[in-house]
Order: C-alpha cells, then structure tokens, then sequence
C-alpha cells in the first residue's frame, strides 16, 4: 500500500457530517459550487459574499460525502495564515484526517515539491530561499562582476526585471532573445548569470521557487504524472491575483485533457473578484479569471451576488467606488441585512489629529460596549504612515498591533544569525556565506575576500570549497594573516556544523551560534543602545526557534499523519524547517486572530493596524479607512496612470468591504511626508462616496485665510482644535457639501507646463515633461537628470519654482 495515503491507525474515526449539516447555511449558488462535480468551476463574485466560505466547505464536501482522501486535496490560499484557518475549519467539520490535505500559499507548496524533487533539478534538498534583500545581494555582485553601472542600472531596476521575466516564465535565453535596447539586453546578461549563481549557491528566489516548479513538470512528464495522479482536488482562492507563473502552475498540476497513461484532469476550482485584483505589481493578472472559461475547457462559472459581510451602506459606498472603473463586469452586491450605521467621515487638520480621532472613537466605542479593541482594523496605504498611530496609541494605553512594516527578520542582527545557519544547512549559499564572512570582525577583508572570489570562479568551485582551499594554502596571492583567519572561520563553521548534525535542536544551534562566533559578546560591550536593543532581538529570535521546536513536537505527537511520511516537508523542527518557517513568513502571518486577546488586556483583545493589501480577505466590524487625500491614496504614483488608478480604486473597493457594521473615512489637510508638511486634497475616492451615505462629523474650513495654511502663518499644528477657529458644521448640513473646501482655489502655488524649468530644493534642476489634472489635483511630472523622474504635486508648500 503506497504509505503516503495511509491514515495513522491511532486516528479517530473520522466525523462524517451528513450533506444537510454541510449545506444547510448556504445560498443555492453556493450549494451548488460546494456539490458540483466534474469538470472546471470558476466562482466569481464581489466581496463578503462567501467565496472563501464555499471552498472551505468543499473541502468538507469532498471529504464528508465524496469520500475523496485527504491526501488528494490540494488547497491554495493567499496567506500561510489563511491556510492555517483553512485547515482548522476543515477540521473542524470532518476532524483531524483534514492534516493530510496539503493546504498552503503558492510558495509553500513550490517548495514542498521541490524539497522532493530537488534531485531532478540538479539541486539538492537542503536548498536555500533567497528573499529579495538576498536577491538584490546577489544582483549587485553580477552586476559588478560583469562591469555594469549601478548609476546607470540599479541592482534593484534590475531585479525588478528579472522578476517579471519570471513571472512572465522567461527563462535567459528567452529574454536574451527577446531584448529589444539596452536595458532588456543588460537585464537579460545579469539575469543569465544571476541564475548560474543561485543554482550554483544551492539557491531558489521566491520567483524561481513558482518558475521552477513548473518547468519541472513541463520538462519532467513522470514528476507531472505523479503528482496528476495524487492530487484529484485542486482548489484556488483568490484566483484574481495569480500571476502568469501561478496560472501556468495551476494548469499543470490540474491538467486539461487526459494523459497518455488515461488519467484526467484534476477537478478546479478557484475563486476570486476582479474587482479584487491588487497585485498587478507582482505580475497578477485579470486576465487569469477573464479567461478561465477559454483556459479550460467545459469550465462553468457560478455568480455569487449576496453579501453576508456588510451592511448595506458600506456596500453600496463600495459600489459606487468600484463603478467609476471602465471596461468590468457590472455585478452588484445586495445583502439583507439593512441599511447599518451611516459612514462616519473626518476630515483633520493634520496625520496627527487624524489618528486622534480615530484613537478616540476607538476609545468611545469599547466605552459604549459598541465594540472590543479585537474588532477594530485601521488602514493605511502604506506601512510608514503607522508611525503616527503608534505614537498616539502608546500615549493613550490603546492596546493595539501593527502587522507588517520592517520586519523581525528583515533586521541586519537577526538575517546575520539566519546567514549562519542557512550556512550551515547549505554550505554553498555563498550570500549567506559572504553575508558573515567577517561578522563579527575576524580579520577577513575586502581583498581577502575578493581573492577567495576570484579563486572559486577560476577552479569552478563553490565559495565554500575556496575557503577551503584557503586552508590548505592552495589559494595564491592570499596574505598569511588572511588565510589564518579564514582556517579560524572554517574551523568555526565545522564545529558549528557539528553541533547540527548531533541533532541539537535550532535553538541550541543558535545559541551555539551567538556564543562561540563572539557575536553576542561584542554587542554586549558596545555603549550603542542600539546595539542592546540587538541583543534583545536576537533572545527573541531564540524565543522563536525554541517555540518552534515545541509547536512541531507537538504537531508530531497529534498528527503524525502526513508530516513524517512525507518526504516534500523537512523534519519537523529541524533546521530546514525552521529557515523555510522564517523565509515564507509574510506580513499577514502575524495578524492577530479576532478571538486572540493577548495577556492583560481584559479579553478585550487589541486595534490591528495594517496596510489595505495585507487585509485582503479580511473582515472587521469596525474598519477606519486613513489618509484618504490624492497623492496618498490613490497614491501618488497612480494619480496620471489610468491602469494604476484602477488598481487604486481596485484596493479602495477591498477596503471599504473589509467593514462589517462600522466604516469611517478619513483625510488630514496636511501630512507629514518625508518630514515635510505635504498638502494633499481630498482623495477622489471621497468624493465618489454618495453623499446621502456619510454623516461628516468635520469637513474642510472654508474660511477665506487658509491660503496661508501650511506655512509658518498658518494654524496647522499652532492653533487651537478647529472648534474654534473653523467651526463644525452639523451633519446635516454636511451632506451638502463635499469633502472639498473652497479654499483649495487659493491654494495652488505652482501652474506649469510642458517644457517648463524648474528648480526643486531637494531635486535640483528639472524640466516638466508632462502635466495632469486641474486645481487641487493637479500634478506634474519632471525630470529632474540624475535625480530621476519625479510626479509631484502643485499644491500647497512645493518647495519648487518656475525658472
Ligand atoms: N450563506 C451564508 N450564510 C451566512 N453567512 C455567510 C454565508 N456565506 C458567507 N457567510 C459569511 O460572510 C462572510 C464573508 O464570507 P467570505 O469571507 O467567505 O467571503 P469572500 O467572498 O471570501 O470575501 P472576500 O472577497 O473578501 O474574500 C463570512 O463571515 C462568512 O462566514
Ligand atoms: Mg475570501
């Protein structure tokens, strides 16, 4: 009996609920997406309205009353969270046998069938996963090694190119072939290279670990047939943001027609909204769910149009935002839930007063008993805009949580320790390796260094096997100091390696680690504070491994199913484990589940705090929508770009729907940008809200004197609460007015056309080469030479002139 199949005998019998328990709580649309059988099935349908409910409960479907096995499922979610989620509820409803389904991102499951079949690829199984901080390490080492000019072509232009040629599955002959200029040939000429390296290193990008698993099944027939053969289940939630790669992944997993050997196509089914769609900046494309029907053939498509979510306020805000996008698919959401709570707008002085105002009716709200501190998500656009939250959330005692931003492991202290043990997992992950070469100072220097380089290319071997080289003194022109330190660094990493492989658990490892290589030791003597901050993180980081550790021992004692057995996933809590554990992390693993209060807080639970892309798939019953202004969000960089725009409003439409009872809206007047105060007019997505909809608890002043606003003159930050000096206006006269004041008129500072000089003072001297919008929103795009090509604002304090 193949042994992959095999349930525990210690399992329990497995529960069984009967079709009616399944289906009871579901629309007919969605029933009948839970039972349909056969062939390709597509569910399209707008926010809240059960997507991702009907795929968790066709899992339980397959499970419960086809009798499929667990181990011929395979779910894709967004998120490693989310698939965690999926998991448990699909446990929930037919017990523990759901562990044997392979539920995870994209990433994840690549890399699971990588660890497998990394032998075909000519790699081995304890590869490395680079991130894109490794990805751009290694791009600047090509890039200088092959004598390009990084003013010319950044390492980061670059491997924004080589991602999308990924995403695209171009491999370097294909982009070689296509280049058209400069540009595209250099790209293709560091990314031809860039691939030798990483596979040299033992090395996967996170776009390779998507490229190269389906070249393995396009290239490899008996890999793609086992794996047809396994999984008969392939289920795919947001489907609106797979990219070409994924797409291309999905068909081959899934099959469209028969194999020579008669096996048929894996029944699909993927979900998704358009209207979702976020993330054409990692190559996602519409077209994946346009095209699903000619993609495959005999695909039925089923339309879910009630929102379970919100109430009908919030949808029909959210209607009218995403209606003003040209050339989709009018689908309108409806919900029985009655109309709820109006929309609360707000518009502040400044980002400081804004999240005032949203840290006291936070406040307000638990008061009322209207909701805990767990129910409530701030969002932003993007991450730097957090800070002002924090700030006046410690002042207050607010329990809160932001999710994402510079990350724990994104921290120099904690990547140095994860070089060291990618090391020592994979001694041939030369970034890792170079990466702690002389970290702590060891007396390994540039030249040293260089020399080992030079030496590995010309004998063809690993960085590694020149080091030891070094050693053996086999390495000429390396100075007799530098060759000492180096069978110093070797014999550490032997020793290291040692402790490894007598099994010492990750966290020993570590601590192993931090000690002997005296890294620790030279943070503790330094008088920086932040070198102590370092220290702390680096106990956090051996917190983490040694939860790590006890998490999988006890996933081993309960579900002993399909971990051990299968060979995709490393030992639990082994090293390997750990380092896949730390490479696919993302920002949405760590948000807080809405039951999760933390310790303290009277089960009240605490505020999240989050970009709109990292909630995606989220609800809340209370959702702050922050920074609505033009230039921010949208975001500058969208406002003269139609298909940006759409992506922007795309982003507004899933923000909006995030909200259960409760939304507000808010905007500041003045904005602390780079440091300097940035006048931003109201977001056009405000203004696309029906009035009728939104009680405007503040609006803009009209008052004549705002012209001056901004500058020293002005009662920006200065001056008294608006009370005073602005007025209120009561909402019901508010409805009449837009959030747009009058002043604006006075406002505008700058009129510039095509051709114009300017001279910026951070920017210098710059031509304008295109101009768009009018009044308040109008923008100009300049070149400022060797700065770069800047989209800039006309409003308020520019610190600009016409020459
Ligand atoms: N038939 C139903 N009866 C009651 N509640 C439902 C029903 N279908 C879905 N829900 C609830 O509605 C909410 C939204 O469902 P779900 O998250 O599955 O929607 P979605 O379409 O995946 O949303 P998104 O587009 O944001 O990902 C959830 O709280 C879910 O439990
Ligand atoms: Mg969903």
């Amino acid at each position: 009996m193949d042994t992959l199949f095999d349930l525990p005998a210690n399992q329990p019998a497995p529960a069984r609920p009967g079709a009616d328990d399944l289906l009871e709580d579901l629309n007919p649309a969605q029933r009948e997406a839970v039972t349909h059988a056969g062939g390709p099935l597509l569910v399209v349908a707008g926010a809240g309205s059960g997507k991702t409910r009907v795929l968790t409960r066709r899992i339980a479907y397959l499970l419960g009353q086809r009798h499929v096995h667990p181990g011929e499922i395979m779910a894709i979610t967004f998120t490693n969270k989310a698939a965690a989620e999926m998991r448990e509820r699909v446990s929930s409803l037919v017990g523990r046998r759901a562990n044997a389904m392979w539920v995870s991102t994209f990433h994840s499951m690549c890399v699971r069938i990588l660890r497998r079949e990394a032998k075909t690829l000519d790699m081995s199984s304890n590869f490395s996963i680079y991130d894109s901080d490794d990805t751009k390490r290694l791009i600047t080492l090509v890039a200088r090694d092959l004598d390009i000019d990084p003013k010319k072509y950044a390492a980061r232009t670059l491997a924004v190119h080589i991602s999308n040629l990924k995403n695209e599955l171009a491999d370097p002959e294909t982009a070689a072939s296509n280049a058209g200029n400069d540009l595209e040939r250099r790209v293709a000429e560091v990314y031809a290279e860039y691939q030798r390296r990483l596979e040299a290193a033992n090395a996967f990008d996170f776009d390779d670990l998507i490229m190269r698993t389906v070249s393995l099944l396009q290239v490899f027939p008996a890999v793609a047939e086992y794996y047809r053969r396994r999984f008969r289940h392939i289920l795919v939630d947001e489907y609106q943001d797979t990219n070409h790669a994924q797409y291309t992944l999905v068909r081959e997993l899934a099959g469209t027609e028969a194999t020579d050997t008669g096996i048929d196509p894996a029944e699909l089914c993927v979900v998704g909204d358009a209207d979702q769609s976020i993330y054409a900046f990692r190559g996602a494309t519409l077209r994946n769910i346009e095209e699903f029907e000619r993609d495959f053939p005999n695909a039925h498509t089923i339309l879910l149009e009630q929102n379970y979510r919100s109430t009908q306020t919030i949808l029909s805000a959210a209607n009218a935002v995403i209606e003003r996008n040209p050339n989709r698919r009018a689908k309108r959401l409806w919900t029985d839930s009655g109309d709820g709570e109006k929309i609360v707008g707000y518009v502040s002085d400044n980002d400081h007063d804004e999240a005032a105002f949203v840290a006291g009716e936070i406040d307000a709200l638990a008061e009322q008993g209207a909701a805990d501190y767990s129910d409530v998500a701030v969002f932003y656009r993007t991450n730097n805009q957090s800070r002002v939250f924090e700030e006046i959330f410690i002042r207050l005692g607010l329990p809160y949580k932001v999710v994402g931003g510079v990350r724990f492991y994104e921290r120099r202290e904690v990547r140095d320790m994860i070089a060291y043990l990618r090391v020592l997992a994979n001694p041939e992950d030369t970034v890792s390796l170079r990466r702690i070469l002389n970290v702590p100072k060891r007396g390994i220097g540039d030249r040293a260094e260089a020399v080992v380089a030079t030496h590995a290319e010309r004998e063809r071997i690993s960085f590694w096997a020149a080091l030891r080289d070094a050693v053996d003194g086999k390495v000429a022109l390396l100075n007799p100091r530098s060759a000492k330190a180096i069978t110093g660094f070797v014999t550490l990493l032997d020793d290291l390696r040692e402790t490894t492989s007598s099994g010492a658990e990750v966290h020993d490892v570590l601590e192993a680690v931090l000690e002997r290589t005296g890294y620790r030791a030279e943070l503790e003597e330094s008088d920086d504070p932040q070198d102590a901050s370092r220290v702390e993180n680096l106990t956090e980081l051996v917190t983490v491994a040694r939860e790590f550790a006890e998490f999988t021992a006890e996933v081993i004692q309960d579900e002993n199913a399909e971990l051990v057995v299968d060979d995709g996933v490393p030992a639990p809590g082994s090293l390997p484990a750990f380092l896949e554990r730390v490479s696919l992390v993302a920002d949405a693993d760590s948000i807080p589940s809405p039951d999760g209060g933390e310790e303290g807080d009277g089960g009240a639970g605490v505020v999240t705090l989050m970009t709109v892309h990292t909630a995606k798939g989220l609800e809340y019953p209370v959702v702050f929508c922050t920074g609505w202004e033009d230039g921010v969000f949208p975001h500058l960089r969208a406002l003269g770009d139609p298909a940006e725009l759409a992506e922007e409003r795309r982003l507004a439409y899933v923000a909006i729907t995030r909200a259960r009872q409760r939304l507000y809206v808010s905007r500041a007047l003045v904005r602390s940008a780079w440091g300097q105060p940035q006048m931003n007019p109201a977001s056009r997505f405000l203004d696309e809200l029906p009035p009728d909809l939104v009680d405007w608890r503040r609006l803009e002043p009209s008052s004549p004197g705002f012209g001056n606003f901004g500058s020293s003159s002005g009662g920006a930050s200065s001056g008294p609460r608006a009370a005073t000096t602005w007025g209120r206006r009561s909402s019901s006269s508010a409805s009449s007015g837009s959030p747009f004041g009058k002043a604006w008129k006075d406002t505008v500072a700058l009129k510039l056309d095509v051709g114009d000089r300017v001279s910026h003072d951070k920017y210098g001297l710059g031509t304008v080469i295109s101009c768009d919008g009018v009044g308040p929103r109008a923008t100009a795009t300049i070149d400022f030479g060797a700065s770069g090509k800047v989209r800039l604002m006309l409003i308020g304090s520019v610190p600009m002139v016409k020459l």
